[in-house]
């Protein structure tokens, strides 16, 4: 229908799309030397598969951007409680995920809207000030 809206996941081009920018996201995320200054997350990335944290990003995107999946992980407090991040690495964090949406030229306007959904998540993984 015209006058129905896309939704945010149909925008990006559907599941394809978007677990192909999830998995280049974690491949960036993962070994950032950044990132990885924290005992805590160093500590978790070599103990998580990243095929894992792939799986569930992309369940958890296609869900909150309008698309078929269900999210079935843990809640972000609870999975990110004990990586103690501080706002320093979310920035970070931001900042990696910018490039590689830079990378796939996704438009300003869905850019936008994944940031937006990315900063709701904020007050439950970001613990340290
Ligand atoms: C600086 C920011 C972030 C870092 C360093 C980070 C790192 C991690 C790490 C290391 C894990 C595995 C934890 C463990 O099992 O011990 C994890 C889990 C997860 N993260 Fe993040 N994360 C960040 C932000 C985000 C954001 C913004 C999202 C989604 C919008 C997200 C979604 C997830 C999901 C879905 C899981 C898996 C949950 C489960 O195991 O059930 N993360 N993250």
């Amino acid at each position: 229908q015209d006058d129905e809206e896309a939704s945010l996941y149909q925008r990006l081009g559907g599941l394809m799309s978007i677990s192909v920018v999830v998995s280049d996201f974690l491949d960036a995320l993962i070994p950032d030397p950044q990132l990885n200054e924290n005992p805590a997350i160093d500590e978790a990335r070599q103990r998580v598969p990243a095929a894992y944290l792939k799986y569930h990003v992309t369940a958890f995107v296609c869900e909150a951007t309008g698309g078929p999946c269900q999210y079935h992980g843990r809640g972000m407090q609870e999975s990110h409680a004990h990586l103690n991040i501080t706002a320093e690495e979310w920035d970070r964090m931001v900042e990696i995920f910018v490039g590689v949406l830079d990378e796939h030229d996704v438009p300003e306007r869905e850019s936008q809207e994944l940031l937006e959904l990315l900063g709701t998540t904020r007050d439950d993984i970001v613990t340290e000030s």
